[in-house]
C-alpha cells in the first residue's frame, strides 16, 4: 500500500495487483475481491487448504442468528489469521477519547451550546491520540448510544494499527483528506466525502493532506443502514450506488507494529512482527464503504411549509424502538427553497432526540452568524432552540421568489439519547459563551391585532 518495496515473495505484477486502489458501488451488497488472482474460493467458504497458504477467517458484524436481510459477514482469506495480530494487551490511556457513560458532576450539559472550530497546536496528532470527545449519549457497556468527536490529525499512524471493538465510526471530515488502510481495502477520503469504518476491523490512518480535521460520529448500536423511502419510492435521497466500498488491499510486512484495541471504553495495546493489514482477498456483506455527500439528492417541501428535517435522513442506525433511532445522520446542504407564503427556515422547537449539529462549510439557513465551517452545537433532549434573531427577520420579511440555498453543507447526529458534555468539551474547546444570546433581540411582536406589530 505505501511502496513496492514493502511487497515481498511477490511479482511485480502481482504487487501492482495488491496495491490496486480501487471502489465497488453499492450498500450492502455482497462484494467479492481479490488482490492476486485464484486468492478466493469458488463455491466454500473453507477449503482444506487455501490458495496461496492463505487462512480463512470469519469476521461476522450480527450475531450468526440475525434474521437474513440484517446479517453481516465477510470471509477474509489472509496471511495469518487475525489471532497472530494480538498478544498479551497492555491498558494505554488515551485521555481525550471518551465512552458513554461520561456524566461529569461539574458539568451541566442542559442548554445550549455552540463551538467555534477546535484549533490545530504544535502538537503531533495521529487519528487516536487527535481524538478529541465531544459529547457522549447511552452506554458503550450495553451497545446503546453514541459518542461525538472531534478529530485533528497531523501525522499518518506509522506501523500503528486500530480497531474498534466498541463501535463503527463515522467519519465526517471537514478539513484535509485521510487514508484508512483497512484490513478490506483502502478508502482516501475528503471534505464532503464520509466513510463508515465497521466494528472490529484493522486499519491504520495516514494523513494525505494536512492538517486535517472533521467530525466522528461513534456508534455503538445497530449499524447504519438507509432509510426506507415510503412513499418518496425507490430513488432519491441517498442512492445505494453511489456508496463505494474498497478492492481488497494487502500489506506483506514484516516490522514490529503496534495494535490499539478500543474495548469497554478502554484502550488496549498488543504488539506484533507484522502488519495485521493482510486480506489478500475476500467477499461478504459487513464492509468499510464511502460515500460523496454531493451525490446526495435532497427532496423537500415544493409548494409550502418545512418538513421536518427527517427528510434529509443520509444513514440511520435504528435503536430497537420502531422509528426511534439511535442516530440519524442528516445533511443540509445545497437546495432550492420554493415554499410560498412560509417561514422558509427551521421552526423553533424543542425535540425528544437530541442535536448535535457540525458545519463542514458555508452558511447555515437558521443561523447565519457563528456556526461557521469546523463548528459545532448542542441542541440537547427538550432544549429549545430555532432560528437567531437575524434569520427570523430576514426570512419573515423576504419576498419569497425561488431562492437558491448555495455553498451551505451541515450535518446532524441526531439521538434518543441526551448527550452529555465531556470536559474537553466544557472546558477546553472554544465554546461560545455568547450562543444563547442570538435570541436576545426577538421582540414580541403580539399586539393584540391579527397583524402583529412588525415595526
Ligand atoms: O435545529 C436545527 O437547526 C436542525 C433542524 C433543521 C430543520 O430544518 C428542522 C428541524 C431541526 O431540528
Ligand atoms: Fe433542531
Amino acid at each position: 500500500m505505501s511502496g513496492t518495496e514493502e511487497i515481498s515473495g511477490l511479482t511485480r505484477a502481482a504487487a501492482a495487483t495488491a496495491l490496486h486502489a480501487g471502489y465497488m458501488p453499492g450498500f450492502g451488497n455482497d462484494f467479492e475481491t481479490e488482490a492476486l488472482p485464484g486468492a478466493l474460493p469458488e463455491g466454500m467458504n473453507s477449503p482444506q487448504k487455501c490458495a496461496y497458504g492463505l487462512y480463512g477467517e470469519q469476521l461476522s458484524g450480527t450475531a450468526f442468528t440475525a434474521p437474513g436481510h440484517q446479517n453481516e459477514r465477510t470471509w477474509c482469506y489472509r496471511i495469518r489469521p487475525s489471532v497472530k495480530h494480538t498478544g498479551r494487551f497492555e491498558r494505554i490511556d488515551l485521555p481525550y477519547w471518551k465512552s458513554a457513560p461520561h456524566v461529569l458532576e461539574d458539568v451541566t450539559s442542559l442548554g445550549q451550546y455552540r463551538w467555534d472550530p477546535v484549533p490545530h497546536s504544535e502538537e503531533r496528532l495521529t487519528w487516536l491520540t487527535g481524538m478529541r470527545t465531544m459529547t457522549t449519549a447511552g452506554d458503550v457497556h450495553v451497545q446503546a448510544g453514541m459518542a461525538a468527536h472531534i478529530y485533528l490529525v497531523t501525522e499518518s499512524m506509522q506501523d500503528a494499527y486500530f480497531y474498534s471493538a466498541d463501535s463503527e465510526l463515522l467519519v465526517v471530515p471537514q478539513e484535509g483528506r485521510l487514508r484508512f488502510c483497512t484490513e478490506l481495502g483502502v478508502i482516501d477520503l475528503e471534505p464532503a466525502e464520509i466513510a463508515i469504518i465497521p466494528r472490529g476491523l484493522v486499519y491504520r490512518v495516514e494523513l494525505l493532506d494536512g492538517p486535517a480535521r472533521g467530525f466522528v460520529c461513534e456508534n455503538y448500536g445497530q449499524k447504519f443502514h438507509l432509510p426506507g423511502r415510503g412513499p418518496i419510492g425507490a430513488n432519491c435521497m441517498a442512492n445505494r450506488r453511489d456508496f463505494k466500498t474498497p478492492v481488497a488491499a494487502f500489506e506483506d510486512r514484516e516490522t514490529p507494529s503496534t495494535v490499539t484495541v478500543k474495548w469497554q471504553g478502554r484502550f488496549h495495546e498488543t504488539r506484533i512482527g507484522h502488519s495485521p493489514l493482510d486480506v489478500v482477498a475476500w467477499h461478504g456483506n459487513y464492509a468499510p464503504v464511502k460515500y460523496d455527500l454531493r451525490t446526495y439528492c435532497p427532496v423537500g417541501a415544493v409548494l409550502f411549509d418545512h418538513p421536518d428535517p427527517s427528510i434529509f435522513t443520509v444513514l440511520t442506525a435504528p435503536s430497537g424502538v420502531e422509528g426511534t433511532a439511535n442516530i440519524d445522520f442528516v445533511l443540509f446542504r445545497e437546495r432550492w427553497m420554493v415554499a410560498e407564503n412560509t417561514f422558509r427556515p427551521p421552526w423553533y422547537h424543542k425535540n425528544v432526540m437530541s442535536e448535535l449539529m457540525g458545519n463542514i462549510y458555508g452558511q447555515y439557513d437558521a443561523k447565519p452568524q457563528g456556526f461557521v465551517p469546523g463548528g459545532m452545537s448542542l441542541h440537547n433532549m427538550m432544549l429549545p432552540h430555532g432560528p437567531d434573531n437575524e434569520a427570523f427577520e430576514a426570512a419573515s420579511r423576504a419576498e419569497l421568489q425561488p431562492r437558491k440555498l448555495d455553498d451551505t453543507m451541515s450535518f446532524m447526529f441526531e439521538t434518543r439519547f441526551p448527550q452529555h458534555l465531556t470536559e474537553f468539551a466544557a472546558k477546553e474547546a472554544p465554546l461560545q459563551d455568547d450562543y444563547i444570546d442570538c435570541w436576545d433581540s426577538l421582540k414580541k411582536r403580539f399586539d393584540g391585532t391579527p397583524e402583529g406589530n412588525w415595526e
